[in-house]
């Protein structure tokens, strides 16, 4: 086989992929051009166009963050990332490429080690020519011109001083040891801020309501500035860098390998969005794990892998005067709970579990792989706010600990071929 490599140029779509939320006032944010991510070729088989499309296809299905376009087959969306990737495919000669949209940057540091992941264990893809080198030289450019993780702005502004008002090392050992930690915070959402937030949701991404009802998006500093809500923003955004600050990680797990932006020093590491999420009345999001532990088997065996990256969950609730009792929506967390491959065991079995009362400035961490549950909310008059941020530790993704250089301290891309 010896056909020749054709790059294209990335092209700005006309449609975006997932509806971004209008802006409140301004011009709203261009989406950010796709990257193209690699690139097939191949002259005359019809059985490498079906290998291309199953591969695709099981591609989305590896994990549950991963949902299929309803109105586009060959479009994979991600609306925990407000993301999506294409299958662009091209007769005569027969090309392959895909694109992603609208991923940040550490999302995209995910998603190409997904897709890395997907490609070898195919073999018949391999077989069928993907271009691997195209990959490599895009992944290599956009690690090289990466900050140490997004977290690291936040991190030199005032954010540390403010966490360092509300977090204590107290409670970072009780979340160390507990697995979650919870509290009152003077960080409350005004009745404006909150207006403005409940506005920004109109446009609404859908969820699969049998999970969960409630409507979420997600958004970024210049929205959250809008909002009025910068120093809630600021809360979250400053976390993972806190956390990175006041307590060894490493303590924890031994022999791993940090993937790009991480470090060992700072394995912990934030997106630069956050995501607001709504519950009325009978609105609910059943026991689910944020990161859950998937045991696939295979000619070979058994395998165990967490479908993301997530390590720490961090909310923080704006609904004013909330009590469960009378208003239901309590976050029920249920100890112990991380290595579950089935959450819906931890209600059947009734295991024990602490309801936390969702009301403004109450701020909760907890790790992200423990079963929780949203409760039905029994007001009909107020709407449960919450906006919250995913911390990522990506050595626990499954990523593979041999690309990882010792001597160089960073992740080598290269041995991932
Ligand atoms: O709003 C909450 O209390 C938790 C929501 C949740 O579990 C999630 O979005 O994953
Ligand atoms: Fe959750």
């Amino acid at each position: 086989f010896s056909a020749s490599v054709s790059v294209s140029t990335p092209s700005v779509s006309s449609s975006t992929p997932l509806s971004p939320f209008p802006s409140i006032a301004g011009s709203p944010v261009p989406p950010p051009a796709p990257i193209p991510l690699y690139f097939a070729q191949d002259v005359d088989e019809n059985s490498s166009r079906q290998a291309v499309n199953s591969w695709f296809e099981s591609f989305i299905d590896s994990t549950s963050y991963f949902q299929r376009d309803p109105n586009d087959a060959s479009t994979c969306v991600i609306p925990a990332f407000n993301a999506s990737i294409k299958l662009k495919g091209t007769e005569l000669p027969l090309k392959y490429e895909l694109e992603i949209h609208g991923a940040n940057e550490e999302d995209f540091g995910m998603l190409c080690a997904k897709l890395f992941e997907s490609q070898q264990s195919d073999d018949i893809l391999q077989q069928k020519k993907i271009n691997n080198q195209f990959l490599r030289q895009i992944v290599r450019n956009h690690f090289q011109n990466m900050k140490p993780h997004t977290g690291y702005e936040a991190s030199q502004s005032s954010n540390y001083d403010l966490i360092d008002t509300i977090l204590d090392n107290e409670k970072i050992e009780s979340l160390v040891a507990n697995g979650y930690v919870h509290f009152d915070t003077d960080i409350l959402t005004t009745p404006v801020q909150f207006q403005n937030l409940s506005n920004i949701l109109k446009s609404k991404t859908s969820q699969d309501n049998q999970i969960r009802s409630d409507t979420v998006t997600f958004i970024n500093r210049n929205d959250a500035i809008q909002c009025g809500i910068e120093e809630q923003y600021n809360l979250l955004m400053g976390m993972a860098d806190y956390l990175n600050r006041k307590f060894d990680w490493s303590r924890l797990d031994s022999g791993f390998a940090p993937l790009a932006p991480a470090t060992k020093a700072a394995p912990l590491t934030n997106p630069a969005n956050i995501q607001i999420a709504s519950y009325a009345l009978g609105e609910f999001y059943v026991a689910h794990s944020d990161n859950l532990l998937i045991q696939t088997s295979d000619g070979s065996g058994e395998s165990l892998t967490r479908s993301n990256y997530r390590r720490f969950t961090v909310i923080l609730y704006c609904s004013d005067d909330w009590h469960v009792q009378r208003d239901g929506g309590a976050l029920r967390i249920y100890p112990n709970t991380v290595d579950f491959t089935d959450p819906s065991i931890a209600k059947q079995n009734n295991l024990p579990y602490e309801d936390v009362t969702p009301k403004n400035g109450k701020l909760l961490i907890f790790d992200s792989r423990l079963v929780h549950s949203v409760e039905h909310v029994l007001s009909s008059t107020k709407e449960r706010l919450a906006m919250t941020i995913w911390i990522s530790r990506p050595e626990d993704s499954g990523v593979s600990v041999d690309i990882w250089d010792e001597e160089a301290g960073k992740v080598d891309w290269y041995r991932m071929f």
